[in-house]
């Protein structure tokens, strides 16, 4: 079992007693699952059965293992999975600054806190965006920073929803490989949902197909 892999064994996801899903998949550290499919075929379902927020309506089966611990069964709060949808949902009120100070587990003073934001932001040349409320910012612009959010918390694994398909066709080529190779610089697995087969393949990801259950 390779450390830090995203482990789908034998996953299956049923409702009302009919299988939705059934996937048995492994995502190394860097690589992308692509998860397409019709309207309803489950692709949400899966990614709140990996973040742990499954309705109780739905029955798993199966395990989820995350960098060698089962955590088909742990608290949200403890599987170290980041998320990143459409919207970045950055706050509004805090600047860009203040809102990736608030993702930084806690520790430190106040001056190390916002030197180890900046020197992020510097790290992917964003550094003159600190100080820029949210809604100032382009569309992709809030997606990177929304994604720097999520990793400055550390996650094991990244559950990405569409992240792109708000952006248009030359910004989302720009935005996927910023978002893809922070993703292999950090040795984190993903799971992506897409529309887009062009985001599979700027991914060299494994796809995934899930059916048309109507
Ligand atoms: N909480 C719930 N209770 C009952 N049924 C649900 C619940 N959440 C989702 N479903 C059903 O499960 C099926 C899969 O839904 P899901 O949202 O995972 O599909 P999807 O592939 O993400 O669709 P879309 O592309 O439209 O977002 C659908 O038939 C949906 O109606």
């Amino acid at each position: 079992m390779a450390e830090h892999s995203l482990i789908l064994k034998n996953l299956r996801i049923s409702l009302a007693g009919d299988t939705l899903l059934d996937i048995d998949a492994e995502v190394a550290p860097g690589e992308v699952l692509a998860v397409m499919g019709p309207s309803g075929s489950g692709k949400s379902t899966l990614l709140n059965a990996i973040s742990g927020f499954l309705s109780p309506r739905f029955s798993c089966r199966g395990q989820i293992i995350l960098d060698g611990q089962d955590i088909t069964h742990e608290d949200p709060s403890r599987r170290k999975i980041g998320l990143m949808f459409q919207e970045p949902l950055l706050f509004p009120h805090m600047s860009v600054e203040e809102n990736l100070l608030f993702a930084l587990p806690r520790g430190g003073s106040k001056q190390e806190r916002c030197e180890k934001v900046r020197e992020k932001l510097r790290a992917v040349h964003l550094e003159d965006l600190g100080a820029r409320d949210p809604l100032t910012l382009s569309g992709g612009q809030q997606s990177r920073i929304a994604l720097m959010r999520v990793l400055l918390s550390k996650p094991k694994a990244l559950l990405l929803d569409e992240p792109f398909s708000a952006l248009d066709v030359e910004l989302r080529d720009r935005v996927r490989t910023f978002v893809f190779g922070l993703a292999q610089q950090n040795n984190l697995p993903v799971v992506l949902i897409t529309h887009d087969k062009a985001d599979a393949v700027a991914a060299k990801a494994q796809i995934i197909n899930l059916l048309n259950h109507k």
